[in-house]
């Protein structure tokens, strides 16, 4: 399935981002049908949740499986080729070059699709300067786009700020996946490069990765609801 291809309702993926696989179980039963995509990290899978994505998958949603691999490139190859038995539709691993050709290779021919996250949404380009960086934001989530796009990368995570010149750089063949997707009003919390469902949307974006708005909201499955009808309207 191409990028453009990909129905509304598909695009909106719930950060399950639970303590606990009862607290995640619950939240997917008050959900309903109103979400088809959860993204599992680290909070729920070092609490058991690894063997949620097949249960996900057996019950028909997809899962985008978010544990940012970065290590020697042989490591993350047979990490990746291990995570390829799990039943995820999406891996995330940092862009760094080596990273993502271990995670390449890892993948095979699977029909698991890796995701480079390129600069964390939570950094501003004074963030980057103080981690030892030189580039700000959108070069270097640039340079490492195209890096991706030569190693063979699925799809990449970015801010929806930075869609715009990623589709330029990439087209249509790369999925590109944003978080930092906060509806008008809600609290911004630890994320810096930020966007409404409806304007990241318009950007360009492929998919929405949300998970405060919708699990800590009083009725998660209004939030989501309203989420996905700005897609909805934001696509019409
Ligand atoms: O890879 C990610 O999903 C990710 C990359 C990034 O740059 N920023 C980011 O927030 N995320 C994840 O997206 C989710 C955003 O959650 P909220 O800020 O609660 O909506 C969290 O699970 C983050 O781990």
């Amino acid at each position: 399935m191409t990028p453009a291809e990909i129905a509304p309702k598909d695009r909106l993926i719930v950060a399950l981002d639970l303590p606990s696989v009862d607290a995640a179980e619950a939240m997917i039963a008050r959900l309903g049908d109103s979400v088809t995509f959860y993204k599992i990290g680290y909070r729920l899978a070092y609490a058991g949740g690894l063997p949620l994505v097949a249960k996900l998958a057996d019950s028909g949603k997809k899962v985008f499986l978010d544990l940012k691999l970065h290590d020697i490139g042989n490591t993350v190859s047979q990490g990746v080729e291990s995570i390829t038995r799990l039943g995820a539709t999406f891996l995330t691993v940092h862009a760094y070059p080596q990273t993502m050709k271990g995670a390449v290779e890892g993948r095979g021919s699977s029909t698991l699709k890796i995701l480079a996250v390129t600069v964390l949404t939570s950094y501003n380009s004074d963030d980057l300067h103080a981690a030892g960086y030189r580039l700000g934001v959108s070069e270097l989530v640039e340079a490492r786009a195209q890096q991706a796009q030569v190693l063979g990368i699925d799809g990449l995570v970015s801010s929806p700020e930075e869609v715009g010149a990623l589709r330029k750089i990439v087209g249509h063949q790369m999925h590109l996946v944003t978080p930092g997707i906060r509806p008008a009003g809600s609290a911004t919390g630890d994320q810096k490069r930020i966007m409404t469902p409806g304007r990241a949307i318009s950007a360009g974006a492929d998919y929405l990765v949300v998970g405060r708005p919708v699990v800590e909201a009083s009725d998660p499955r209004a939030a989501a609801d309203a989420i996905q009808a700005e897609i909805a309207q934001a696509l019409a």
